[in-house]
């Protein structure tokens, strides 16, 4: 319903303005009127960017007690979807920010504690108004000068703004994000996802063989048959299995020799002690391709090397992600919001790294992470322009690592073999140092996990997240000026690099995550 100019409030049948109550708010917001939108929120002090202004509690409504009641009456100008198709009232201050197609508050849902947090997404002038975004899809005339330019056709965000309830039942069944709800297992299509995956390579580069990319194993022969069991039995055990080789065969048959693939060099820089019993020969190292074959003709490629798996895909394919892994991420990127606002209160720059537990129980076997990770970064606290928050978290999960011996105690640690060269390996080196008690091929670093960044790393950062082996990076905000994974360059691209990183974008507004919000100064390499 249109608003009358100068109405107090959409839905209300007074005709003379009341005086605007006052408002005790130590964050810098006063009521007053605006032209043409009734009341609203304003600024009466200048508010510097990304200042947490207002947290408003929600009052809710059972979905069938609104449809009844509550549409028919003005609270449908101020209610919105809350989860499970509940409909919610912004208390204090929440109910009378005003829509602008050009906001300059950003807000939060928090389910938890049943509230909304408003933040600025820049600095707020004296006596300037405060706005949100509703949405696209608005049920009443914008005042001049905030008239949507977007097209009938444009997709409503069904959750960037405060969706007003319908009267079918679209959004009544908790919609407010359409990704959250439906079967946990369903695939989601590539461009219905929340974020936008960079491709890294074409397939048509698997083909050639200057483009396979190698890394250096450990491999034993085995001259007697029956004992290629036992090995196979004996390294499921020992700790230098990775998930990182299983692209790769175990076994290589080259006429009547059998050859164990057994670890990484990288994860086991001295030669693996073998059960002394089988008496086999020393292992050694080959090269061996670090993914696996999507073509037949990279297969051959490929097998040339070692015996490769064979997983062809669909051209320009990525990995597939499903609605329940979908909600998982959207978890990960709110926490990242949540923590940049937190570092920033702690006086830090508002930039933050977070891997969280894997979502599926392979993962979270295969990496043994179970618990999440998050880093700010500290170059203020700690004036060292080196404690990037991407380059702390590595470092955070690797002293987790070293320091966590939980797993090892189950699994017999194989001893260096009796003709190691007098001066300490690097593994015993760092056992040494760190008190750790073992270091094995599955707690390399970051193998396997998603790490979730708020701001596009740098060049350095993206750097070390390559030798971190990570398996992907969302990143909230894009840094053009700085990023090193799409931004002015894309580490995990070049050529020649040992390792290869997916790379996804967070929409903006996509699922709520306010991204605007999160801007920092441009030429900041976060
Ligand atoms: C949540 S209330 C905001 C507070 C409201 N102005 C008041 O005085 O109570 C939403 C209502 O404000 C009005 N409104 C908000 N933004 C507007 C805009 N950009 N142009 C015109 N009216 C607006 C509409 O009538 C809408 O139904």
């Amino acid at each position: 319903m249109p608003s009358r100019e100068g109405s107090p409030a959409a839905g209300s049948s007074r005709l003379t303005t009341p005086k605007a109550p006052q408002h005790l708010n130590s964050t810098g917001c006063y009521i007053s009127y605006s032209e043409g939108k009734g009341r609203g929120v304003f600024a009466s002090r200048e508010i510097p960017a990304h200042t947490p202004v207002e947290i408003s509690p929600v009052l809710l409504f059972e979905k069938e007690e609104y449809q009844e009641h509550g549409r028919h009456t003005v609270l449908d100008h101020y209610t919105f979807v809350w989860r499970d198709g509940r409909m919610a009232l912004a208390l204090g201050l929440g109910s009378l920010f005003n829509h602008s197609r050009d906001p300059n508050i950003s807000y939060i849902l928090d389910h938890d504690t049943e509230s909304i947090r408003y933040t600025t997404t820049r600095t707020i002038h004296t006596g300037e108004e405060m706005c949100i975004f509703y949405g696209h899809k608005l049920w009443f005339e914008p005042a001049e000068g905030e008239g949507s330019n977007i097209g009938v056709d444009d997709p409503d965000d069904g959750w960037g703004g405060l969706s007003r309830l319908q009267d079918d039942t679209t959004l009544s069944q908790g919609q407010d994000w359409p990704l959250l709800e439906g079967d946990p297992e369903e695939i989601i299509a590539d461009e219905q996802l929340p974020f936008t995956r960079i491709k890294l390579i074409d397939d048509e580069e698997e083909d050639l063989l200057e483009a396979v990319r190698l890394e250096r194993v450990w491999v034993v022969d085995i001259p007697e048959q029956r004992h290629i069991t036992t090995m196979l039995k004996w390294l499921k055990q020992s700790g230098l299995d990775t998930p990182t080789l299983s692209h790769l065969k175990r076994i290589r048959k080259l006429g009547t020799t059998s050859t164990l693939l057994l670890t990484p060099v990288s994860a086991w820089p001295t030669a693996p002690a073998l059960p002394e019993d089988l008496h086999l020969p020393e292992p050694y190292v080959v090269d061996v391709p670090r993914s696996a074959a999507l073509t037949q003709i990279s297969l051959k490629l490929k097998s040339n090397f070692w015996p490769t798996i064979y997983a062809p895909r669909k051209k320009g394919e990525l990995e597939p992600w499903s609605r329940g892994k979908v909600r998982w991420a959207w978890e990960a990127a709110k926490t990242v919001v949540r923590e940049v606002q937190n570092a920033k209160d702690a006086g830090e720059l508002p930039i933050v790294a977070y891997v969280p537990v894997p979502y599926d129980e392979e993962t979270k076997q295969a990496t043994q992470i179970t618990q999440p990770f998050i880093s700010y970064d500290t170059r203020q606290s700690l004036s060292h322009p080196l404690r990037h928050a991407a380059l702390n978290l590595v470092r955070r999960i690797a002293d987790h690592r070293a320091s966590s011996n939980t797993a090892s105690e189950a699994i017999p640690v194989p001893t260096p073999p009796v003709d190691v060269p007098a001066a300490p390996s690097p593994v015993e080196t760092l056992k040494a140092n760190s008190g750790a008690s073992r270091q094995n091929g599955s707690h390399y670093l970051l193998t396997g996990l998603t790490l979730f960044v708020s701001h596009e790393p740098c060049i350095m950062c993206s750097m070390a997240l390559l030798h971190s082996r990570v398996k992907e990076i969302i990143y909230l905000v894009p840094m053009e000026k700085t990023g090193g994974c799409g931004g002015v360059a894309c580490v995990p691209k070049l050529e020649g690099v040992n390792h290869r990183y997916g790379i996804s974008r967070w929409k903006p507004r996509e699922g709520g995550i306010m991204v605007d919000s999160l801007q920092i100064d441009a030429a900041t390499d976060a």
